[in-house]
């Protein structure tokens, strides 16, 4: 049966415990990691120090290409911009918000649009 499409988790629910976490919506205001885990979709990505990081399992170059060449049309539009590692077997990406010094409500939402672009591409994370 043609997948149809993806249920949308309970993003009101998510916005309201995401919010709870971070204070006021939206901005560059500095993120808990507890703010950070209520959040939807990114459950591929670690929270340390002052960033979020996730590894993506491509398996070969040309996959790790197509996976940056998504990274990077999101990140372009959203004018915020992660580091990236493209590896043969791996891409290794890390997300902080360097006008804030740390993790923000901008690193959060690319970090769920980046998982959701691997996912559409068949790549999977290793465990975060
Ligand atoms: C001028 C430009 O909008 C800023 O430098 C943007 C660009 N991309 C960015 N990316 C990230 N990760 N953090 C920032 O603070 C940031 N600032």
């Amino acid at each position: 049966m043609a997948d149809g499409p993806r249920p949308r988790r309970g993003a009101s629910a998510d916005r309201v415990a995401f919010t709870a976490h971070s204070g006021r919506v939206g901005g560059m205001d500095i993120i808990t990691q507890d703010g950070f885990r209520a959040a939807a979709g990114v459950g591929d990505w670690r929270f340390a120090d002052d960033a979020v990081s996730a590894v993506f399992t491509t398996g070969d170059f040309a996959t790790g290409a197509r996976l940056f060449e998504a990274i990077a049309a999101l990140a372009e539009a959203a004018n915020h911009h992660p580091d990236v590692e493209v590896t043969y077997p791996k891409v290794q990406v890390r997300l902080t918000s360097h006008d804030a010094g740390g993790v923000t409500r901008k690193d959060v939402e690319l970090a769920a649009a980046i998982s959701q672009a691997a996912r559409d591409l068949g790549i999977g994370a290793e465990p975060a």
